[in-house]
C-alpha cells in the first residue's frame, strides 16, 4: 500500500480574465487557502473509488471508459486514470478542501492539478511541467476552452503573468499584499460566461479585439505598479479592469454591489474569474475592514481575509513504511 497526498492552493486572478481567452495578458496570484488531495493505490482489487465531499463514487476499471473525456469529478479522474495509470489497481482518492466551490477561487484547476499531482507521482513523475500540462486537459473539460491561467498558476504558485500559455514569475511583492474575497454566494459558470464572451465576440470582433487589447495594455501597467508597490494606481487599474469585464457583460448586479459597497468604504477591488456571479477580490489596507465584513455578512455574502502565497502544489510528507 502506498500513500500520495498532495496539497494546491487557490487563485484570485488580479487583471485580465476572459480577455487572456483571446490572448491578452492576465496577472493572477497564488492563495493561502487550500485543497488537499490523498490516493491510496494497492494492487487489488480493480476499483476507483472518490470521495469527495457529498460525493460517493466507485467506478470499476472496466468501465473507466465510460466516463472519459466528461467535464465532472469522475469524468476528469478517470480521464487522467487512463493517461497516467497503465495497470488496472485499486485507487481511492480523497478530498478535504478550503476553498469555495465553483465561485472564482480556483476549486477546479487546483482539483485538476491536485489529481495530476498524485496520479503522475504514482510513476515517479513529480516535475510541476508535466503536471500541469496533464491539469490542463481537466480544465479543458470542465471549462470548455480554458486559457491555462487557473491550473498555471496555482501548478507553479507565487505571482504570475499569463499570455498564450507562457508564464511569468512576477516579484513577490516586498510587503506582501493582503487581499479580502468576497463571495456573492450566487452561483456561477464558468463554461457559461466563456461561451456568452465567445458568441458576441463573434458578433463584433472589432469592438472586442479593441477591448481585449486595452485588457492586455492594463495588464502591462498593473504589473509595473504591482512591482512598485504603488497602491493608488493599482487600485485604479482595478475599478478600470471591473468596468472593462461590465462592458463585455461578465460582471452582474450583485458583483457590481459588491464592488459599490467596498468602494463605499474606501475599499477598492474588482470580480474575479468567471463572473455572473461568484467573487469581488479587494486591495486590504487594513481600513474599515470589520465595517465591511459588517456590510457583507448584512448582504450574506461571505467574507474572506487572505495573502498571496508563494508555493503551487506541494507533496506532503506520507510515511508509507506499514
Ligand atoms: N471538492 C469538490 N467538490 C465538487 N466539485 C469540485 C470540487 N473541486 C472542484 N470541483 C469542480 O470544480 C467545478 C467548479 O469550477 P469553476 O466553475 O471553474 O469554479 P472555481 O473557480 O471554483 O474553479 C465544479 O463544478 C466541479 O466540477
Ligand atoms: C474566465 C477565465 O478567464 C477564468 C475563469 O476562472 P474561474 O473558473 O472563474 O476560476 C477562463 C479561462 O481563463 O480559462
Amino acid at each position: 500500500m502506498r500513500e500520495i497526498k498532495v496539497s494546491v492552493p487557490g487563485k484570485v486572478i488580479l487583471t485580465g480574465e476572459h480577455a487572456v481567452v483571446y490572448g491578452s495578458l492576465a496577472v493572477a496570484a497564488s492563495i493561502n487557502i487550500r485543497m488537499r488531495i490523498c490516493l491510496k493505490a494497492s494492487e487489488s482489487p480493480s476499483q476507483i473509488s472518490i470521495n469527495f465531499n457529498e460525493l460517493q463514487e466507485t467506478i470499476e476499471w472496466s468501465s473507466l471508459d465510460d466516463y472519459l473525456n466528461q467535464g465532472t469529478i469522475p469524468g476528469v479522474i478517470c480521464t487522467f486514470v487512463k493517461e497516467a495509470v497503465l495497470e488496472p489497481c485499486f485507487l481511492s482518492f480523497s478530498i478535504e478542501n478550503d476553498l469555495p466551490i465553483g465561485s472564482g477561487m480556483g476549486s477546479s484547476a487546483a482539483f485538476c492539478v491536485g489529481i495530476a499531482g498524485v496520479l503522475l507521482k504514482l510513476k515517479n513523475v513529480d516535475s510541476v511541467e508535466d503536471i500541469n500540462k496533464l491539469a490542463f486537459k481537466g480544465e479543458n473539460l470542465i471549462h470548455g476552452k480554458a486559457s491555462g491561467i487557473d491550473n498555471t498558476v496555482v501548478a507553479y504558485g507565487g505571482l504570475i503573468s499569463y499570455k498564450q500559455g507562457s508564464i511569468t514569475h512576477l516579484p513577490f511583492p516586498e510587503k506582501s499584499l493582503k487581499i479580502i474575497v468576497v463571495d456573492s454566494k450566487t452561483p456561477k459558470n464558468t463554461k457559461t460566461m466563456v461561451s456568452k464572451v465567445r458568441s458576441t465576440y463573434e458578433k463584433f470582433p472589432l469592438i472586442y479585439s479593441k477591448i481585449f487589447e486595452s485588457i492586455n495594455s492594463l495588464s502591462e501597467a498593473f504589473i509595473q505598479e504591482i512591482t512598485l508597490g504603488n497602491l493608488d494606481n493599482i487600485k485604479e487599474l482595478l475599478r478600470i479592469n471591473h468596468n472593462l469585464l461590465r462592458t463585455i457583460g461578465v460582471s452582474c448586479q450583485v458583483l457590481d454591489d459588491c464592488v459599490n459597497e467596498g468602494e463605499k468604504l474606501g475599499i477598492v477591488g474588482k470580480m474575479t474569474g468567471g463572473g455572473g456571479g461568484g467573487i469581488c477580490v479587494f486591495i486590504n489596507e487594513g481600513e474599515d475592514v470589520r465595517a465591511f465584513r459588517e456590510k457583507c455578512n448584512e448582504r450574506g455574502w461571505g467574507f474572506m481575509e487572505a495573502e498571496f502565497s508563494r508555493d503551487g502544489i506541494r507533496f506532503e510528507e506520507v510515511n508509507n513504511d506499514n
